[in-house]
């Protein structure tokens, strides 16, 4: 945290149901969703949207529904975050640049700026990613009110390189907007608890729920705080889960335990 930042930071995750290949209605749904996160008492400060939230995988039809440049969802979530003075981590859509498609993240401010973009690196084979979309190249960091945050998108929680990378850069926050079926419930929790201890940081998971054909989504997002504890947690349905953030805890984590001082980097293979 750095000097007039806010001390708490209250998130809603947006666990929803994604129709295949309907961005249109998916827009719509998402958007009234989140209408409902803003109006709720304990009013959130950043909003987190799950993977692929606009198309999900309907990759077989992506080049004609993915949003070129992103436009669309840019312009939509800059004036919602704007309207609503809120920030939002737009968790992913299908963006077409060219004659490439991309798995991308965008984060705004509360004035609606846009923030970041992350496009998600290692593409999952399992669901066909690689024969379709082209692979992000870049790790991304950006500020929530002097809290440093890390983008990542579902798979890339298994490879904790990207996570340590993003920590070695000052990231107390990872977001990991996700697209996750079952039966891989174990290695979710697990994978995402590691990240948190390992790097002594917050980990925000926003997961997706419902079937697409064959594929039962399950929910379960997750906030964690830096000592690995579940600080919220989704069930299998459709909901809004909600946390706090006290953006002091990673700091107080790292004195108690010194990792970060205690590596020893030129030891390790390349
Ligand atoms: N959308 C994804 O990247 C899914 C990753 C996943 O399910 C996994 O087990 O890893």
């Amino acid at each position: 945290m750095t000097g007039g930042a806010k001390p708490q930071l209250n998130i809603a995750l947006i666990q929803a149901y994604i129709e295949i290949g309907e961005p249109g209605a998916n827009t719509n749904h998402l958007a009234a969703m989140m209408e409902k996160a803003v109006s709720a008492e304990e009013r959130p400060d950043v909003i987190v949207l799950p993977e692929m939230w606009n198309t999900g995988y309907a990759l077989d039809r992506i080049g004609e529904l993915a949003d070129p440049n992103g436009e669309e969802t840019k312009r939509r979530l800059s004036d919602f975050a704007k309207r609503h003075g809120v920030h939002i981590v737009g968790g992913s859509v299908a963006e077409k640049i060219g004659d490439r498609i991309y798995n991308t993240m965008y984060v705004f401010g509360r004035d609606g700026e846009i923030t970041a973009r992350y496009s998600k690196m290692h593409l999952f084979r399992l669901m066909d990613e690689e024969k379709f979309l082209h692979a992000g190249e870049e790790a991304v960091t950006f500020d929530l009110e002097g809290l440093k945050a890390g983008a990542s998108i579902c798979y890339d929680v298994r490879f904790p390189e990207l996570s340590r990378t993003l920590a070695l850069a000052g990231a107390n926050v990872l977001f990991v907007p996700a697209e996750w079926p079952h039966p891989r419930l174990h290695h979710w929790r697990t994978l995402l608890t590691a990240r948190a201890i390992e790097n002594q940081m917050y980990v925000v998971a926003c997961n997706r729920v419902g079937r697409s054909g064959e594929t039962e989504f399950f929910g379960h997002s997750l906030l964690i705080d830096p000592w690995g504890e579940v600080i919220a947690e989704g069930g299998e349905e459709e909901s809004i889960v909600t946390g706090t953030l006290d953006c002091t805890l990673p700091g107080e984590v790292k004195g108690r335990i010194p990792v970060f001082e205690d590596r020893r980097p030129h030891l390790y293979f390349k």
